[in-house]
């Protein structure tokens, strides 16, 4: 197992602002201040993890299944804890995988989670998870919730905003004919022998499970291309706006034009750029102007390392240079650049996916601006891939 990294990467809400969201804003979403505000319901969840996966088709139970070499139940873990008003999550997995989840808990900094031992079926994976939070056990952290989120391991996409519907419902709702007909077997099990009042909300269409193998896949791709809306570009100079560096964040900007591109310096002290890593940008592309070294890639892989940013995703760093057709021979240039393997090499056990990219700078006004836009497509294409395997390239456009 890897070593958990020092400090927790930069995360939004934690337990204490549990107790403060669930006493304001978020069981009130509208903040509607005219009406009387209810008491919030003490909420937990419960996380069935104890299946074998049979139909996904390989020897690792699905939740266990790396995602961009994060495993599945991580994901899911990270959706519920970003709701700070879900004040435990416990969940419930067999006693050989019991290691292994605690692993993944500490190598991911999860918070407010408690472990059970699974149970034969999903229902009895659910009643040991609900026993534990039943229980008043002397030794146990855990407090008697009034609501349960029942959630599988294995349906990494959840929001807020569902989960806060299923609350607010399981507080006021009825039970009716429909919800009969189209329950789902919770729901009927609840109905049938619980005695109590339910209520079917209609969930987003992001809530399916992981089933099979092909799921493995479309998850992956969600996540890829949640991450990769957000890119910052680090340049090593702020002065001469006609330079061939602004023309390219210009390109960047026009061809991703759903994507956020903004523009970080590292002279310190960073503070742009520090605001930047905190909001959760996986992808950075430092242009150098000014030298054909690895100097400002390096001030950010260092102020990377330090924002444990990709404890949870693969950061991308692109590292640009130009290469003038004035100032040939390059060889000493380019074996400067060939150290990108070794600095690649090094932050990759970091989770930081490192390339390089020449843009040839012609003389020719049109040649440059195609070199430009084919530099825009591929750094979109190494942003969007996170391909691994291209880690220590030096690419040429
Ligand atoms: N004894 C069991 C069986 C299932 N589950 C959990 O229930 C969720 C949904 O069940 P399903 O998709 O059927 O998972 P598996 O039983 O693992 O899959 P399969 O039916 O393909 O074997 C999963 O998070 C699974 O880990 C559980 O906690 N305990
Ligand atoms: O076995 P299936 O994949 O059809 O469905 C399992 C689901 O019913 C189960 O995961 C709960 O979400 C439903 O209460």
């Amino acid at each position: 197992m890897e070593p958990a990294p020092a400090a927790p990467g930069p995360r939004l809400g934690d337990s204490r602002g549990a107790e403060r969201a669930a006493a304001s804003s978020s069981l009130n979403p509208t903040g509607a201040e005219a009406q009387p505000r209810r008491r919030a319901p003490a909420v937990a969840a419960v996380l069935p993890a104890g299946g074998s996966g049979e139909r996904m088709g390989v020897p690792t139970p699905k939740q266990f299944c790396p995602i961009l070499e994060r495993p599945l139940i991580s994901y899911t873990l990270q959706a519920l804890e970003r709701v700070c008003w879900i004040k435990d999550i416990v969940v419930a997995v067999t006693g050989e995988n019991m290691d292994t989840m605690k692993g993944i808990i500490q190598k991911y900094q999860h918070q407010r989670i408690s472990l059970v031992e699974a149970g034969v079926t999903r229902h009895r994976s659910i009643f040991n998870g609900l026993k534990a939070l039943a229980e008043d056990q002397p030794d146990s952290n855990l407090s008697k919730p009034e609501v349960v989120i029942i959630h599988d391991a294995v349906r990494p996409f959840v929001e807020e905003d569902v989960l806060l519907k299923v609350v607010t419902a399981a507080k006021e709702h009825g039970c009716s004919d429909y919800d009969l007909e189209f329950g789902t077997e919770c729901l009927q099990l609840a109905l049938k022998y619980g005695h109590i009042n339910a209520k079917l909300v209609e969930g987003s269409p992001d809530l399916w499970k992981v089933t099979y193998k092909r799921d493995l896949y479309a998850a992956e791709s969600i996540i890829k291309e949640r991450i990769s809306q957000y890119i910052c570009i680090v340049m090593d100079t702020k002065e001469d706006e006609n330079h061939v560096g602004h023309h390219l964040e210009e390109i960047l900007k026009n061809e991703l034009n759903h994507v956020k591109v903004t523009s970080g310096a590292l002279c310190p002290p960073c503070r742009d750029l520090e605001q930047i890593i905190l909001e959760q940008c996986y992808n950075y592309v430092c242009v150098n102007v000014m030298s054909f070294d690895f100097e400002e890639t390096r001030r950010l892989l260092n102020m990377l390392k330090e924002s444990n940013l990709s404890v949870l995703y693969p950061v991308v760093v692109i590292s640009v240079y130009f290469l003038d057709y004035k100032s040939v021979p390059f060889d000493q240039k380019m074996e400067n650049l060939m150290q990108i393997r070794d600095y690649a090499k090094e932050v990759k056990k970091r989770n930081i996916l490192l390339c390089g990219l020449l843009i040839y700078y012609p003389q020719d006004e049109q040649k440059l601006q195609a070199s430009l836009r084919q530099g825009a497509t591929i750094i979109a294409t190494l942003i969007k891939e996170r391909n691994s395997g291209l880690v220590g390239q030096l690419l040429v456009a």
